[in-house]
């Protein structure tokens, strides 16, 4: 009898909360079917620019980062992230439907992981063995994704040099937007795709650079460059780099500084840009990074 006192009200407490969880629940979802109604008003905009592919990566740079960044309380930053990312993601395919084309030669697992986790389970995945493979498949689509390791991985051989030309696919993105040490994808991947010009982001541009054969001037030319070697593999011509640098200096430009820093004759094809990469220290701040 003397304990009904105090267990009534923490009954009560508990019905309470789960009215507000219920009305914050409703909330949510109000919400989201808003920002459904906002994205019909986009997709009407963007149609009217003849935008193939919806994906726009300096925007979800930054909305990821602005995420990050307000975050506080007790609901961690991984599952946080993981929902915007799915939201954005699948969002951004009710505009202009879209598959994730994944090269699982490293494995199945890790990859499938991160795109889940960076594009949601409603837009569809599909597995192919090989990046060639993979950037072969985007380039015969009109908007879709490939995910590539951005580094290792030697099996292709220069699997960049297909991105070289006008109409082939670009490098678009990195991933993941907010880097740090144990993310849950933190796979480091490269999204290629083609995207208007306009669309592409800003920060770092990647180089295919063709040489006759490696030189020690290099590391030494592309640390001048606030440059840095991706990845390289044998080529037709001899060797060809993956190469990132901070920048937007056009293939020539890049030629010529490199000619400058030690590196006559290279072969240079600018290969996508991405966003500043943006990596987030203990303190929970983000400093930029090439
Ligand atoms: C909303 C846009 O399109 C896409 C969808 C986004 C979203 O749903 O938040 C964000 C960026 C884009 O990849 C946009 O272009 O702003």
């Amino acid at each position: 009898m003397q304990n009904a006192p105090l267990l009534m009200p923490a009954a009560d407490t508990l019905a309470e909360l789960r009215d507000e969880i219920d009305r914050i629940d409703r909330d949510m979802h109000r919400l989201l079917m808003e920002r459904g109604e906002i994205i019909d008003r986009l997709i009407a905009v963007k149609r009217a620019q003849g935008v193939g592919c919806a994906f726009r990566p300096d925007r979800e740079a930054q909305m990821m980062r602005a995420l990050v960044e307000r975050h506080q309380g007790l609901l961690p930053l991984d599952a946080v992230e993981g929902v915007w990312r799915v939201i954005v993601s699948t969002f951004t395919y009710v505009q202009a439907n879209y598959s994730v084309h994944a090269d699982d030669s490293g494995g199945d697992a890790q990859m499938r992981d991160s795109a889940r986790f960076h594009f949601g389970f409603t837009v569809p995945y599909v597995a192919h063995h090989g990046a060639g493979a993979v950037i072969d498949a985007v380039a015969a689509s009109t908007g879709d994704l490939g995910i590539l390791r951005a580094t290792g991985g030697l099996s292709d051989g220069a699997w960049w040099m297909r991105l070289v030309g006008e109409g082939a696919p670009k490098i678009i993105a990195r991933l993941p937007f907010v880097e740090r040490p144990n993310h849950p994808a933190g796979l480091p991947m490269f999204v290629v795709a083609r995207l208007p010009a306009d669309a592409m982001a800003h920060g770092v541009t990647l180089y295919a650079v063709g040489l006759a054969r490696w030189t020690h001037a290099l590391p030494a030319a592309f640390q001048t460059l606030k440059g840095e070697i991706l990845a390289s593999a044998p080529h037709p011509e001899g060797l060809a780099l993956l190469v990132a640098a901070a920048g937007d200096a056009d293939a020539q430009s890049f030629a010529k500084a490199m000619a400058e820093a030690g590196v006559e004759g290279a072969r240079v094809d600018v290969i996508g840009s991405h966003a500043m990469r943006f990596q987030l220290n203990d303190a929970r701040s983000g400093v930029f990074a090439p």
